[in-house]
């Protein structure tokens, strides 16, 4: 890391350097315009469907990803409660799955017919190379971290005084925008940090890395879900 900035991440946290230092790629996955446009209310309700579907795969792969972290945890980590984080992240997935049946049956969306689009393909690919024992929990917690923040920031955004997020999609919002998504993000971030305080430099980079790369495949994924 440059002097100047391991100076800051040591006073701040080095998550939030990083976000500032990619601040532009941070706010392309975080203010996406299908994101705004939810939040104005002029979302077309076909990207919304796509975005349905296609995040219910998505989140059927992420299931074993995180389930990766967590065994990683129970290996690798110097806190006993990180697994307990984890834990209750995985837990939470199960309501997570039926949520999106549920949203999928009241829009329409036949989920059983749908096949994953290339981009999420990549996606959950990506998911796929953190999964092995090769790779440090401290780079797949990074990961973790930055898939559910980069949800709850844009969820978040919907929910916030002014938004005309149409009534419809407040439940989808709120699933990632309410406070307690945003608590367990808190926690994730704070594990990271400590993580990365820790890490050698050459796992600093593959981390830096990761956090990068998750940025890029989320603009790829509203990208996709708009058509
Ligand atoms: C593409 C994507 N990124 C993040 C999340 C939040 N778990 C999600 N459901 N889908």
């Amino acid at each position: 890391m440059e002097a100047g900035l391991e100076q800051l991440a040591e006073a701040e946290g080095t998550t939030a350097t990083w976000l500032k230092k990619h601040h532009l790629m941070y706010t392309a996955a975080t203010r996406h315009p299908l994101i705004l446009s939810i939040r104005d209310g002029s979302i077309d309700l076909d990207s919304f469907k796509r975005w349905l579907g296609q995040d219910y795969l998505f989140v059927r792969a992420f299931v074993p990803f995180v389930s990766s972290v967590l065994l990683k945890a129970c290996r690798e980590s110097d806190n006993n409660s990180d697994m307990e984080v984890l834990l209750s992240g995985l837990a939470s997935l199960n309501g997570e799955i039926k949520w999106f049946k549920k949203e999928a049956s009241k829009w329409g969306v036949v989920l059983s017919s749908i096949a994953p689009q290339k981009v999420n393909q990549d996606y959950c690919r990506f998911l796929e190379s953190l999964m092995g024992p090769d790779v440090e929990y401290t780079v797949a917690i990074t990961a973790l971290w930055a898939i559910e923040v980069v949800y709850q920031q844009s969820f978040a955004h919907c929910l916030e005084e002014g938004s005309r997020t149409p009534p419809e999609l407040a439940e989808t919002c709120q699933r990632w925008g309410n406070e307690g998504f945003g608590q367990y993000c808190q926690s994730l971030q704070k594990i990271t940090d400590r993580r990365l305080l820790r890490a050698t430099n050459e796992e600093l980079k593959k981390a830096e890395v990761a956090l990068l790369r998750v940025l890029e495949h989320e603009v790829e994924f509203w990208n996709m879900s708009q058509g």
